[in-house]
């Protein structure tokens, strides 16, 4: 027998190219209406209405086949069996929109000029009927000389039609090549063949035209941008209180229980001090984690998050960055990892270098639990007025003050270090969408997955071995236990050197294991005190009274600080190293942003001490 056939989806940025792949393999790619959310290809593996297995490759979406960003270049050389170490595909499948056929037309027309057997998925068709648009497949399939399949991705819709299309794909003649044939051209025969296809077309498209008028005006846009942004945080508070005490009073009831079955010593130490204590710690934020999701998955969802872009860009253009950043940057409020590798989609390469350089500064998610302990111990719960809790409005705050600083950052390095113009910015608007709940649960099982699985390795492992730094040597009766110990020598050292910024010796304890995962701060200042502590009642006390009584708001301002803009992360450098070739610029970003956070934090320290806090 020949060898497995192969088969790539290729298409303009969100034309549901994932969704496709995902409903026919069964894989779980991220999938979001914006373009620009696949930045590298994914293969899997599916089975024929014929029988035969198949292997297909899902790409980063396109708008041409001469690349200009390192996501379309991607695409560019799969297609054309130019990607190495990687067979030509045997199979085309061009995903169309076919709520916006006329632009996807156009690309569409380049990759049937290659020749090889293809076949057109012509998705989105429930939003084209939502809009009121009647298309004729059949038109379109006599006008591009290939078989065009209505199907909806995300309802599973027509995947057996296209499976057999698939199957019987034929040999066809390449057509004008990309130097023959201009993109003007192939506009004008796009505008026709959509003409063509398109039987009637209602007013409905209208509604969202309005809607828009709205979201993106100069004035009213940012308004409202601002007041979800701000509905978040509080939300943030306010609704994951109930459910965050339930988890706090689980965790309570089982160091409680491990302290009263097992006999005093060493082992119930590790388990109560370490284990409980420390990993407890962190998992009580779940829910903030789960609720600041909750709103993220929404807005990329429904297509707000795009509008958001274009609002940004404007902003964007006065520090020298376009609204092309602004996907990465929000994709960084996760976890800098996935926007870092988000910026191939940039094609100005300073522009990109730029955007990877400031996107640590974005607050990403591991930070919560961080300013969530400290937040909930220091800042009194209460309203500032109209209901505005004063906890949400800090917690906003803090991920202001990352943005502002991110931007000040920009602009500098804008004017030095990665000289140059903004580019222009091109995207695309999607339509409008109701997300949908089983899309939206499935994200945040995703993300709740991966907060625990955090909690359970690497969170645990660094948490274990810090218990362990912490409880030998043994000290000498009416010693403290942590000055004795190996890690509270290494933090008496460290302390010399963040004192003058208000930091205690259990803060500088905290700065090493962070490095690993920024929530172990938390779990390393719990793991702390219950190895501190005098006595049961104490150990057991939560993290936020010992806090109280052991911080100055001071203090706990400065730390805060620290964590809007300290590299914390190891893995955050490791993928800066990746996507830019080298040590030069995670070393500077390392060395930058341990500045700045020091800076910052010594600011707040003294300002908040002269002002008398
Ligand atoms: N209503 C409807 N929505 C769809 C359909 N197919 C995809 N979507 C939605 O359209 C958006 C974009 O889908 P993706 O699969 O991420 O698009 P993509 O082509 O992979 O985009 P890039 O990775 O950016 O190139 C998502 O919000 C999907 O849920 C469809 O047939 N009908
Ligand atoms: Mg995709």
């Amino acid at each position: 027998m020949s060898r497995q056939r192969k088969i790539a989806l290729v298409g303009n940025p969100n034309a549901g190219k994932s969704a496709l792949f995902n409903a026919l393999t069964g894989a779980r790619q991220k999938i979001a209406n914006y373009p620009g959310v696949t930045v590298e290809r994914k293969s899997g593996r599916f089975t024929l209405p014929t029988g035969e297995p198949i292997e297909m490759t899902d790409l980063p979406g396109a708008y041409g086949l001469d690349a200009t960003s390192p996501d379309e270049e991607v695409t560019s050389k799969v297609v054309r069996g130019q990607f190495a170490g990687e067979a030509e595909p045997d199979v085309l499948v061009v995903v169309l929109d076919a709520s916006n056929l006329e632009q996807h037309l156009v690309f569409a027309q380049e990759l049937l000029a290659l020749g090889k057997p293809t076949v057109v998925a012509l998705n989105m068709i429930d939003l084209a009927e939502r809009d009121g648009l009647v298309l004729d497949p059949g038109v379109l399939a006599e006008e591009l000389g290939v078989p065009v399949i209505p199907t909806v991705a995300v309802r599973r819709r027509g995947l057996a039609e296209l499976g057999e299309a698939i199957a019987s794909a034929g040999q066809r003649e390449a057509g004008p090549g990309l130097t023959d044939i201009g993109q003007t051209e192939r506009r004008v025969a796009a505008h026709a063949m959509a003409n063509a296809a398109i039987l009637s077309e209602s007013r409905q498209r209208r509604l969202h035209a309005s809607l828009d008028k709205v979201l993106l005006n100069p004035w009213a846009g940012p308004l409202v941008l601002f007041a979800i942004l701000f509905v978040i945080f509080q939300a943030v508070f306010a609704w994951a209180t109930p459910f965050a005490d339930g988890l706090e009073a689980g965790v309570g009831f089982l160091h409680d229980s491990v302290t009263a079955l097992m006999p005093a010593g060493l082992v119930r130490d590790l388990i109560t001090e370490g284990i409980i204590a420390g990993v407890g710690s962190v998992v009580v934020f779940l829910p903030q984690i789960v609720i600041l999701f909750a709103f993220i998955l929404a807005m990329e969802a429904s297509g707000y998050m795009a509008r958001a872009a274009f609002l940004m860009d404007r902003l964007m253009a006065h520090v020298g960055l376009s609204g092309r950043s602004f996907i990465p940057l929000l994709s960084s409020f996760a976890c800098a990892i996935p926007g870092i590798m988000a910026t191939r989609s940039i094609s100005d390469p300073k522009d990109r270098l730029t955007t990877i350089l400031i996107a640590p500064m974005m607050t990403c998610s591991a930070r919560l639990p961080v300013y969530a302990v400290i937040i909930a111990a220091f800042i009194p719960n209460r309203s500032v007025g109209l209901g505005v809790g004063l906890q949400g409005l800090v917690l906003f705050a803090l991920y202001v003050a990352g943005v502002l600083g991110a931007m000040l950052v920009a602009l500098i390095l804008r004017r030095s270090v990665t000289k140059g113009a903004a580019s222009g910015f091109i995207m695309e608007l999607p339509k409008y969408q109701l997300p949908r709940l089983s899309d939206l649960a499935i994200g945040l099982w995703q993300r709740a997955w991966i907060f625990l699985r955090r909690a359970g390795t690497i969170i645990f492992t660094v948490t274990v071995v810090l218990w362990l730094m912490l409880s030998f040597p043994r000290a000498n009766p009416g010693e403290s236990q942590v000055d004795a110990s190996i890690a509270g020598k290494v933090a008496n050292g460290l302390a010399v050197v963040v004192e003058p910024i208000g930091f205690n010796r259990d803060m500088a304890l905290a700065l090493i294991p962070a490095m690993a995962a920024r929530e172990v701060a938390v779990s390393s200042l719990a793991t702390t005190y219950a190895v501190d502590a005098s006595d049961e009642e104490e150990e057991a006390a939560e993290l936020g009274d010992q806090l109280q009584s052991r911080w100055t708001l001071p203090m706990a301002l400065a730390f805060l600080a620290w964590f809007v803009f300290a590299p914390q992360c190891m893995s955050t450098i490791a993928v800066t190293r990746r996507e830019t070739n080298g040590w030069k610029w995670p070393a500077f970003m390392l060395a930058y942003l341990f500045g700045l956070a020091y800076l910052a934090a010594g600011a707040t320290y003294w300002v908040a001490v002269a002002a008398g806090l």
